[in-house]
């Protein structure tokens, strides 16, 4: 969870390279650092025995080189095996092969024998096709055997910038040692779970080499988005905090109720429910904190929403696929004042992005699963975080891309990876409390791409640690010490 916020593409750590060349670290150091943290991880996370070092043709290969030299060292038994001859590598990489005085192997699977450990410095950033021929083989091999791999920069096979595989076969990792910066491979499926562990070696690249890449994509850690956390002032009241509107459903009544109370515990000032009288009495029970307004009929609805100190409102969840569902949507977004779009309220703009982009007014966040999504934005091809990128862009609204690897993206490029969420919240009602803490910190002012971030954060954080069992009654009540977590984790 600690750690630095930026995540930079492939491209950029290339950049990031090359300026502390620039600003005089030799790239050969640079390598030398590189190797050694691989060496380092190996070390202490397993006992010593033999390992096999498998380098492929280019820098990560070279970074394989050095851990080899590094772990003989250590007093490991070391089997190096690489893809191209050592007197066809170029650089950096020719220079470390130089150093290495034990035996180099062909790279086939044989190499592996004995091996209790394997080193994959096959190919990082500069994965440029499908692995195939002996690399494939080899690769194949690692996987069938199940011996740990530490990968070197990212798993072979992997791309960095989205953590899709490249062609049918990829290295699976215990954990994979990176460098300066994580990249978006490293966070999103499958690349996340290729990765195992993920652990961040400081290489000697200067921090200040960012100021001229302005990295536009982060890891979703608190410290994102931490200082502008609307904490309660003691010279205030609730009316300083937000009035939130939650339309909630006549038939699925769960839904709304969920994101009530997640909007109450994230910190809105009132909630308040707007529903038919007729089930106004299911919203009142046992959540006295929650304000109901009867809701019976459109004129109801245009009066509720020119009451402009309700600043914040959400629709969707339970809401059904309606007409009235896509007209409410839209006038809520004509009011210009903070709106969550969620499940049916989503659903209701099918193959309409044009028609909801034309809607959008004020501070948005849409919140779609990969379903909901899908229906919205039917053209839109690529990995996640480029989809939920093109979507802000297109519509002008903050897109929360839900998920294990949820993203959040926004109209200005901005795009965020959440990794806190654990597997138990694929279940029922989950997305509508993320929907309800979202709203709360809209409530309270938040930009919308800040508390979207907040939101999922949050969201991950009051289910971390619960286990097997967890229903999604259970996440508001713990949201109050997830807040407090938000001081200590970076
Ligand atoms: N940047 C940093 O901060 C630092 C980076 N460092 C390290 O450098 C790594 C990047 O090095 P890199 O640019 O040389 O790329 P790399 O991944 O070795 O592959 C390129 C070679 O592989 C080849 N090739 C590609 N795919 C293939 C395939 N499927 N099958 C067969 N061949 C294939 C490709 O061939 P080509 O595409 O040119 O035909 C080319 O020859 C980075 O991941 C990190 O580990 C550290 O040393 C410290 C500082
Ligand atoms: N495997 C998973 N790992 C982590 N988070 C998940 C997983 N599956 C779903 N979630 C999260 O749970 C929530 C589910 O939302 P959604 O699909 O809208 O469900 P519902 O409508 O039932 O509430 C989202 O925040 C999503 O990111
Ligand atoms: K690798």
């Amino acid at each position: 969870m600690s750690g630095p916020v930026e995540v930079l593409t492939v491209e950029e750590t290339y950049r990031a390279d090359q300026a502390a060349i620039q600003a005089g670290v030799q790239g050969f150091q640079l390598m030398e650092n590189a190797g050694r943290a691989v060496a380092e991880a190996l070390d202490k996370r397993m006992e010593r025995g033999c390992v096999a070092v498998l380098c492929g043709p280019g820098n990560n290969g070279g970074d394989g080189w050095v851990a080899a030299r590094h772990l003989q060292r250590k007093g490991w038994q070391v089997r190096l095996a690489s893809m191209v001859d050592r007197e066809k590598l170029k650089g950096d990489a020719a220079h470390h092969a130089r150093q290495w005085h034990g035996t180099v192997e062909e790279l086939s699977p044989a190499a592996l024998d004995g091996a209790d450990a394997v080193i994959d410095a096959l190919f990082g950033a500069g994965l440029s096709r499908g692995l195939h021929g002996a690399v494939r083989d080899v690769v194949q091999a690692v996987r069938r055997r199940r011996v740990p791999v530490f990968a070197v920069d990212v798993p072979s096979g992997v791309k960095g910038d989205d953590g899709q595989t490249l062609g049918d076969v990829a290295v699976e990792a215990r954990a994979t040692v990176t460098f300066f910066r994580k990249k978006p491979g490293h966070l999103l499926m499958p690349g996340r779970k290729l990765c195992g562990e993920v652990i961040l070696a400081d290489i000697g690249i200067p921090q200040n080499v960012l100021h001229d890449i302005v990295p536009a994509t982060f890891e979703n850690v608190a410290a994102l988005w931490r200082a502008r956390w609307p904490w309660r002032r003691p010279d205030t009241h609730k009316y300083d905090y937000g009035h939130a509107v939650v339309f909630g459903g006549v038939e699925a009544t769960g839904a709304g109720r969920l994101a009530c109370r997640a909007a109450l515990r994230g910190g809105a000032g009132l909630v308040s429910v707007a529903v038919p009288s007729a089930v106004l009495p299911v919203y009142a029970t046992g959540m006295p904190s929650l304000i109901t307004m009867a809701l019976d009929g459109e004129e109801a609805f245009g009066e509720l929403i020119s009451d402009t100190r309700k600043n914040a409102f959400l629709i969707g969840p339970g809401a059904g696929v309606t007409a009235t569902t896509r007209w409410r949507a839209e006038s809520l977004l004509d009011t210009g004042r903070a709106v969550v779009l969620d499940a049916d309220a989503l659903t209701v703009f099918r193959d309409e992005p044009a028609a909801l982009a034309a809607a959008i007014r004020g501070p948005t966040v849409l919140t779609p699963h990969e379903g909901e999504f899908r229906r919205i934005f039917p053209d839109l091809r690529g990995d996640k975080l480029t989809r939920a990128r093109k979507a802000a862009y297109a519509t002008g609204a903050v897109v929360l891309l839900k998920g294990y690897d949820t993203v959040i993206a926004a109209p200005d490029g901005r795009a965020a990876i959440n990794t806190n969420a654990p597997a138990e919240l694929a279940t029922a009602g989950a997305g509508d409390v993320l929907a309800g803490i979202l709203l709360g910190c809209l409530a309270q002012g938040m930009a919308p791409f800040d508390a979207a971030c907040a939101a999922a954060w949050l969201h991950g954080q009051s289910a971390q640690g619960f286990g097997p069992g967890l229903i999604a009654e259970d996440l508001p009540d713990r949201l109050p010490t997830a807040l407090r977590q938000i001081e200590v984790q970076s």
